[in-house]
This record gives C-alpha cells, sequence and structure tokens, in this order.
C-alpha cells in the first residue's frame, strides 16, 4: 500500500532531494512548478498514478504527450534533473510516479498553495494510456455534467473538482483554446473588456498551433494558486469555456461564491482534492517497476 514516508529505509532523503530540486528549479524557471501541478492532472487522471504520462513514443509505446489533450504540456525536461538527484543517492529506488506526485505537492508549495503530507509508494508502468487519454482527460469545451462525471470515477465529488480547478488561477492557455470565445463574435459570457484584451493577446482567429501565444490564466496572482480564479469568474473573467460553466452550472456554482470569498476554504479542499487525484488507482508493491530513467521502461521489462 502507498503509505507516509515510504521511503524512510530503502533512501532516507528521498523527499528532500525532490524538494531541494523543485526549488532549484523553481528559482531558474518559476513555471517549472506550474507544470508539476499540470502533471499530477495528466497523470493521476489517466488509468493510474503510473506515471505513464513520462513515456516517450519508442518501440511499441506512443507517448501520451502527443494527444492532443496534453497540448502546452512543458518542462518535462526537468522531471529527468530530479530523477537524476534521485538516482545518484539511491538508484533503482524512487519511482517516477512518486517524482510526479511529489514535485507537485512541492510545486504547489513554491506556489503560494497549501502544505501536504503525501503517502509514496507508487510504482511505474511499462505501458502508454495514449490511446485512451480523451476517456479520462476532459476537453477545454466539454460540458459540466460530463467533466464531473470524469472526476466522478475517481472518487471526487463537485466540491472537489471546483477546488482543482483552482489550478488554473497558474499558468497560461494558448489562443487555439481561446479563439472559438473570441470569434468571429465574443461569447457573451465573457466580460467585454477583458474579451478585448484577450483579442490582444489573441489577435488572429486562425492562429498558428505553434506560435507562442498566449494569456495568463490569471492576471493579477499568475503565479499564486489563489482564489483569484474564482473572483474572476463571479466577473465573467474564465478563459476556458469549463472555468466560466462552473459558475452557470448549478452543482458547482454554489462553492465557487464560497471559494472566491474565503482563500483557507479554498486551500483546504484543493488539499483534500488533489490528494484524492493523487492515489488514483496507483500500482503498488509487485506491479509495475521503478524505472531507471522515467522517459522509458527498463531494458529487459514490460
Ligand atoms: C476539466 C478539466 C480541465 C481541463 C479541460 C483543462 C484544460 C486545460 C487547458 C486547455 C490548458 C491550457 C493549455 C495550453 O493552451 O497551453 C490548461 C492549463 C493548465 N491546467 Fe488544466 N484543465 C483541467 C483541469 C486541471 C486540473 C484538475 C489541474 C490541476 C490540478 C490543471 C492544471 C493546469 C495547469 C497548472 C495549467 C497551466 C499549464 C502551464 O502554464 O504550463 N488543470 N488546462
Ligand atoms: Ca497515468
Ligand atoms: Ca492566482
Amino acid at each position: 500500500d502507498l503509505r507516509l514516508n515510504y521511503y524512510s529505509e530503502s533512501c532516507p532523503r528521498a523527499e528532500e532531494i525532490v524538494k531541494e530540486e523543485v526549488i532549484k528549479l523553481y528559482k531558474k524557471h518559476g513555471n517549472t512548478a506550474v507544470s508539476w501541478v499540470r502533471n499530477l492532472f495528466h497523470d493521476c487522471m489517466v488509468k493510474s498514478c503510473d506515471a505513464s504520462l513520462l513515456l516517450e513514443t519508442a518501440n511499441s509505446i506512443v507517448s501520451e504527450k502527443t494527444s492532443q489533450r496534453s497540448f502546452g504540456m512543458r518542462n518535462f525536461k526537468y522531471v529527468n534533473t530530479i530523477k537524476e538527484a534521485l538516482e545518484s543517492e539511491c538508484p533503482m529506488t524512487v519511482s517516477c510516479a512518486d517524482v510526479v506526485a511529489l514535485s507537485a505537492r512541492d510545486g504547489v508549495v513554491m506556489l503560494g498553495g497549501p502544505s501536504m503530507s503525501m503517502r509514496t509508494g507508487r510504482r511505474d508502468s511499462w505501458e502508454s494510456h495514449s490511446a485512451v487519454i480523451e476517456d479520462f482527460i476532459p476537453n477545454h469545451n466539454d460540458t459540466m455534467p460530463l467533466v464531473l462525471s470524469r472526476f466522478q470515477s475517481i472518487g471526487i465529488d463537485a466540491e472537489g473538482v471546483v477546488a482543482l480547478m483552482g489550478a488554473h488561477s497558474v499558468g497560461r492557455v494558448h489562443c487555439v483554446n481561446l479563439v472559438h470565445r473570441l470569434y468571429p463574435e465574443i461569447d457573451p459570457t465573457l466580460d467585454p473588456e477583458y474579451a478585448e484584451y484577450l483579442r490582444g493577446r489573441c489577435p488572429s482567429p486562425e492562429p498558428d498551433p505553434t506560435a507562442v501565444e498566449y494569456a495568463r490564466n490569471d492576471r493579477e496572482t499568475p503565479m499564486i494558486i489563489d482564489n483569484m480564479y474564482y473572483k474572476h469568474l463571479l466577473n465573467h473573467k474564465g478563459l476556458l469555456l469549463v472555468d466560466q460553466q462552473l459558475v452557470s452550472d448549478p452543482t458547482t456554482s454554489p462553492f465557487i461564491e464560497k471559494m472566491a470569498s474565503d482563500n483557507g476554504y479554498f486551500h483546504d479542499q484543493f488539499s483534500r482534492a488533489l490528494l484524492l487525484l493523487s492515489e488514483n488507482n496507483p500500482l503498488i508493491d509487485d506491479e509495475g517497476e521503478i524505472r531507471k530513467d522515467c522517459r522509458f521502461v527498463n531494458t529487459g521489462s514490460g
């Protein structure tokens, strides 16, 4: 089973090493911390917290990173930096799945979010789940009932979903995910002045997907996981359709005002839901393996 301090004997400094690397990387590239939070969602939501997300396309494996749902994900190379630090102290001991989980936990703290104690002992998959990603990760324009059902199937209730979406209080959205709300007409649920600003960020209705054209999720506190996200939603400044729908859907809307007015309540719910997400269906005991390199299954296995 997963447990607190799983590595206390096999690699006593494991959690410390992850934290040190997360801090070092944050100081060099602040947005690495943002990536660690998104990585947890994209790994754990798809079947299991098993580091399937990190596998590269090789042999019979098609990387989950090539999915349309992984669009905009970045900083994968720095996962290797964290893993290398662990390998040099405790070879083949700490799983990539635990690196995903612990780096997200520590990334949240760097971004001013809540501290959490997290259980460890996850093991790494031998396979990628790229063929089924779309059955698990919602799209930016999916309906709220569908989004809620996806999370419900891994044991996360509506209150937890609303809190988790607060991760969109940091990071960015590329124009390809926005322009359908800006052109040809401005989505009437979007604040008109904000829409004009967004048109400035995304001047073309058909942006080149390879162009670095994006808007920050939260213009006011772009690098802090705080309840500003919910204040923006109440002011019709939600960026993605799914964000804005949290306010209009009767199941989720009651939680928005509460989170907008109480950052402590938001943080409590965010921790609760992130821990649930981080424990979704892990591989344990003798399932899977401990990958040496997070990008590839070990040679001779799988
Ligand atoms: C219905 C659920 C969700 C949908 C449809 C969704 C969709 C998206 C999209 C389209 C982007 C922008 C990608 C881009 O254009 O670069 C994004 C960014 C992001 N998402 Fe989500 N998301 C969802 C839930 C979550 C959850 C639960 C978390 C974490 C707990 C999360 C964390 C993030 C982060 C941190 C970013 C910013 C990434 C960066 O700046 O590099 N998202 N999401
Ligand atoms: Ca996974
Ligand atoms: Ca913020």
